[in-house]
């Protein structure tokens, strides 16, 4: 059997960067942000609900999803977050176990999903890596990096399970508070645990 790995991490906390990390190492990653945007895609039934419960304004011209428009509405209105979850989580969860079988029986496959958490999908999972970074990093890679507004930036943080929360889940924590560098290192150790537990 493949070893089942959740990696989670509040937005901007470094998890796309592990999960490249591990990818490079030789890992599968199921990647739940681009299952996120699958599963929208023109003619699917999941956009075509989208576009009956928030109307046509969530639609570019072209007939895709307009994602900063769909933002914007969501995250201001957890009851609306909510819609949208309960239209495209049981496609991304239908998706991505679709992508495990693909993944076939051996090697580590890493379900590299923000939400793991929040899903209830921690304990499905042999391991459960959480990355941490405290929420001023978060704040400042958004603002900072992404240029995302400070209330947009505290939206989506207010959206997600608290860092106390999701900690509380983590078998292993990446506190990614340093350089890009010390985060690779840390990756790195903790693949040799993964592949080869108990040896350290
Ligand atoms: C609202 C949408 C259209 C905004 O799209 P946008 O391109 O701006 O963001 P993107 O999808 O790239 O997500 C970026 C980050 O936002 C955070 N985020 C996304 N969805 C959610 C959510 N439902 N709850 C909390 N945080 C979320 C995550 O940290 C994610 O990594 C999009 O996020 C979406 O469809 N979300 C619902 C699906 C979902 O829950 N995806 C998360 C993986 S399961
Ligand atoms: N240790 C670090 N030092 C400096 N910059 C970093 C570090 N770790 C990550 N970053 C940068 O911070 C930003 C957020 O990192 P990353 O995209 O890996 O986070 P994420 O948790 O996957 O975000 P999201 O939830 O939005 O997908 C990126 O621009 C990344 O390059």
């Amino acid at each position: 059997m493949a070893r089942r790995v959740g990696l989670t991490g509040g937005i901007a906390s470094g998890k796309s960067t592990v999960s490249a990390r591990l990818a490079a190492l030789g890992a599968t990653i199921i990647d739940y942000d681009r299952l996120a945007r699958e599963v929208v895609e023109p003619g699917s039934p999941a956009l075509d609900l989208i576009a009956q419960r928030f109307g046509a304004g969530v639609i570019t011209p072209e007939g895709t999803l307009d994602r900063p428009a769909l933002g914007a509405l969501v995250f201001a209105d957890p009851a609306a977050l909510k819609d949208l979850e309960a239209i495209t989580h049981p496609a991304i969860r239908d998706l991505a176990a679709e992508r495990e079988q693909q993944a076939g029986p051996d090697g580590i496959v890493v379900h590299d999903n923000p939400l793991l958490v929040e899903m209830g999908a921690a304990a499905a999972c042999d391991v459960v890596i959480v990355v941490d970074a405290p929420e001023e990093l978060q704040l400042a890679r958004m603002v900072g990096d992404r240029g995302m507004s400070e209330a947009d930036a505290r939206a989506r943080i207010a959206a997600q399970a608290s860092r106390d929360q999701r900690n509380a889940a983590a078998d292993v924590l990446i506190e990614n508070t340093g350089t890009r560098e010390q985060l690779s290192a840390r990756v790195d150790e903790v693949w040799k645990d993964l592949v080869e537990p108990g040896a350290r």
